[in-house]
């Protein structure tokens, strides 16, 4: 029987989470997998559209609050019969039925996060608990994608997903790396609390075309930098390392997790690793050699390394990256050329 609640509402008494509407059986709705992409007018999440809009038994709903995202990255599916964009902040509650939620939303370069750090923890934790009450509701599967940032200043290298992480819990990155360590709880609780079918995508730096141009992440800047003829900007010391993965190999990753039978947490990354000042000499050699490398001051807290194993991604996926920084860089160097109208010489 249902209890009465406080407010004189009626609530369900506790029970396993819905399976998936019954309407799926039906002639129309068998053809097709609903998606939730929240975030999906950002970086990675307009690039997963691109990539699920290809499935013509996909319709996708993009939720996004626009903070670092755009309408511009989806430009080509507004109008599109099996598309949806909605203008919607996941810390408010999104009521509407799906088959899988993509759950990107959160600014993920350290300006923007940085920029408002309470709201980054709220998009993170609230954001999260919304978008699995949702998918308890309507019995979907969701994916949060996690970061690398998990592991903080790692000290066990390259990183498994075993390894706890060595986070500063009180430092100016900590609203985005403890947000994300708890929105991964949140994740593991309602697996085992309400039996919901969840995948954690652990991501490494990715790149590619359709970033910010001045969204503050070193692979962006040093590009438009080498195109507006600045000196790239490496903070010290510049040993610091990250590893690159682009971004079509990212979503092809994201998908396999979504679609295979793992719960993760999974490393998606290309383990190939840099020095930031190898990654500013790659830059200056490829796309303009007259610019200057500046070492400037760096921020709080920034991991010394970083690099994944992806023994994982490999095995439980059949999962690996396939594009070098050297080819990726030309890729994402053309996608900057256009927006910032700076012809090749
Ligand atoms: N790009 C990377 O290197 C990287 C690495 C690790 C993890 N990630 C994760 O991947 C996801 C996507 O990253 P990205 O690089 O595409 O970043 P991005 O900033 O380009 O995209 C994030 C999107 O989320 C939206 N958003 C932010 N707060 C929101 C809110 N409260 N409600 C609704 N929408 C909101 C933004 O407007 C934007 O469209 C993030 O969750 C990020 O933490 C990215
Ligand atoms: O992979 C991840 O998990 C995380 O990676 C990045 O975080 P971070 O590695 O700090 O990204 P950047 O801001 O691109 O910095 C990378 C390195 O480049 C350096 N850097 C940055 C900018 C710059 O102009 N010059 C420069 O040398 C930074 O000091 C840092 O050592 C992302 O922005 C996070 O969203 C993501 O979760």
């Amino acid at each position: 029987m249902a209890k009465e609640a406080s407010n004189g509402s009626q609530t369900p008494a506790s029970k396993p989470p819905p399976t998936p509407s019954p309407l799926r059986n039906s002639k129309f709705f068998q053809a097709n997998m609903r998606i939730l992409i929240t975030g999906g007018a950002g970086f990675i999440g307009s690039h997963l559209v691109d990539k699920l809009m290809q499935n013509e038994k996909n319709e996708v709903i993009v939720a996004d609050n626009y903070f670092t995202g755009s309408k511009d990255n989806l430009q080509k599916w507004i109008g599109h019969p099996r598309f949806e964009l909605i203008r919607h902040d996941v810390t408010e509650p999104l009521l509407i039925e799906v088959d899988r939620i993509y759950h990107l939303a959160c600014p993920a370069s350290p300006i923007f996060y940085k920029y408002n750090p309470v709201k980054t923890i709220k998009t993170n934790v609230i954001g999260t608990l919304n978008m699995l009450g949702l998918a308890k509701r309507v019995g979907a599967r969701i994916l949060l994608t996690s970061t690398s940032e998990v592991y903080g200043d790692p000290l066990e290298h390259p990183q498994k997903e075993e390894y706890w992480g060595n986070v500063n819990p009180i430092g100016v990155r900590s609203c985005y790396d403890e947000g994300k360590r708890v929105a991964e709880t949140l994740m593991f609780d309602y697996h085992r609390q309400h039996g919901i079918e969840i995948r954690i995508a652990r991501i490494f730096n990715t790149y590619g075309p359709r970033m910010n141009i001045d969204d503050g992440r070193v692979v962006s800047n040093f590009i438009a930098q080498a195109l507006r003829d600045e000196a790239l900007t490496v903070q010290a010391p510049g040993t610091q390392t990250r590893s690159f993965c682009y971004v079509s190999d990212m979503v092809d990753g994201l998908v396999r997790l979504m679609e295979g039978e793992h719960t993760g947490p999974i490393n998606i990354g290309n383990p190939g690793e840099f020095t930031m000042m190898e990654l500013a000499e790659t830059v200056k050699e490829l796309i303009n050699p007259s610019v200057p490398i500046n070492v400037v001051e760096n921020t709080p807290d920034d991991p010394r390394q970083r690099k994944p194993d992806i023994t994982k991604a490999k095995e439980l996926l059949g999962w690996e990256p396939k594009v070098k920084l050297r080819d990726g860089l030309p890729l994402m160097e053309e996608d900057f050329r256009l927006r910032l109208g700076v012809q090749k010489k």
